[in-house]
């Protein structure tokens, strides 16, 4: 039996852009005969249709779509991100522990006073329900209103692949340029079926695929501003994390769709999103938590299917 951390070897190669002999970067811009096209579903909602949608070869039920967004729609999420799920009432964060004080109204508060506001130190918000980090599990009694107009593009997306979801649980990163997320797999949802749908805006990162342990080897690819990874089928128990964010990758589109006074959120706002987003990279992952429609009706019956989440194999 190897004991070797294979994934973590790769991530510290990665991390400082690293490339052994064959061991290369999949970018879904560029052919690369490890990644085919496929189909968007027929069911698929008309603004999806022409999607660029991709798999890879060998790797069950991970799908790659090119940003589908035009660009006041990536300033939107983007802005959804920093402004509304940032309010206490529509989420838990890293901040409630170490800036409670300076919970509330957190992207006005940088938009008056950038260098010195508490969103410098955000790292993450949960939405729906929430995850609870130590615990690795959810708590029936610690959930918010899942942001409605999110569980739509989860679900549309979800459709579009073809492997359906219902949003009930989402977590949103915000990382700075140079950073990184380690390898893990999410593994706190009862229900493991439905794909985690995750969405990235701003700048550029290098996302590493592995297997169901830490002893194979990842794949590396280029995730850009706006587009989605979709880990469901096999995938969706497979290791995986961020081993760098980029500077100065961010795509212009954004600030000009900002100048240009796109979105109809206020030009002004939006111009404060590009610029955030020009030194950021902003993760928002969608899961469906419980089974079947229903299962979180009756409490003590939801705590009952959170107690039962599935480990990953962790014998690294
Ligand atoms: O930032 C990313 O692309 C990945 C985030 C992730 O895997 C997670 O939050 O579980
Ligand atoms: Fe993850």
């Amino acid at each position: 039996m190897p004991t070797t951390d294979v994934y973590r070897e790769a991530e510290k190669r990665w991390r400082h852009s690293l490339q052994e002999p064959g061991e290369e970067l999949i970018d879904f811009e560029l052919a690369d005969d490890r990644v085919r096209r496929v189909d968007v579903a027929a069911d698929a909602p008309d603004w999806l249709r022409g999607a660029q949608l991709y798999a890879l070869c060998g790797v069950d039920g991970f799908r790659f779509l090119r940003c589908p967004f035009s660009p006041e729609e990536e300033l939107r999420w983007s802005h959804a991100a920093l402004a509304a799920w940032t309010e206490p009432e529509a989420s838990e964060s890293n901040l409630d522990l170490t800036h409670a004080g300076e919970r509330g109204a957190l992207w006005a508060q940088h938009e008056a006073a950038p260098s010195s506001s508490a969103l410098r130190h955000l790292s993450w918000v949960t939405l729906g329900y929430h995850y609870q980090w130590s615990e690795r599990r959810y708590d029936e009694a610690r959930r918010s209103p899942f942001p409605p107009a999110l569980g739509a593009l989860g679900a549309d997306l979800g459709r579009a692949v073809g492997q359906p979801l219902r949003p009930e649980a989402a977590i949103v990163n915000y990382y700075a340029p140079r950073s990184s997320m380690g390898g893990h797999c999410d593994d706190a949802e009862p229900c493991q079926d439905a794909p985690i749908v995750s969405l990235s805006f701003g700048l550029s990162a290098t996302f590493l695929l592995g297997g169901p342990s830490r002893h194979a080897a990842p794949l590396a690819m280029r995730v850009r501003s706006g587009d989605v990874v979709v880990q469901g089928g096999a995938s969706r128990g497979c290791y995986h994390g961020v081993a760098r964010v980029l500077r100065g990758t961010a795509p212009a589109r954004l600030r000009e769709a900002a100048s240009a006074g796109g979105g109809g959120g206020g030009g002004d706002d939006l111009r404060g999103v590009a610029e955030w987003l020009e030194r950021g990279r902003i993760n928002i992952n969608v899961r469906q938590v419980g089974p079947e429609a229903g299962w979180d009706e009756d409490p003590d019956a939801a705590a009952a299917v959170l107690a039962g989440g599935r480990r990953c194999r962790d014998d690294g």
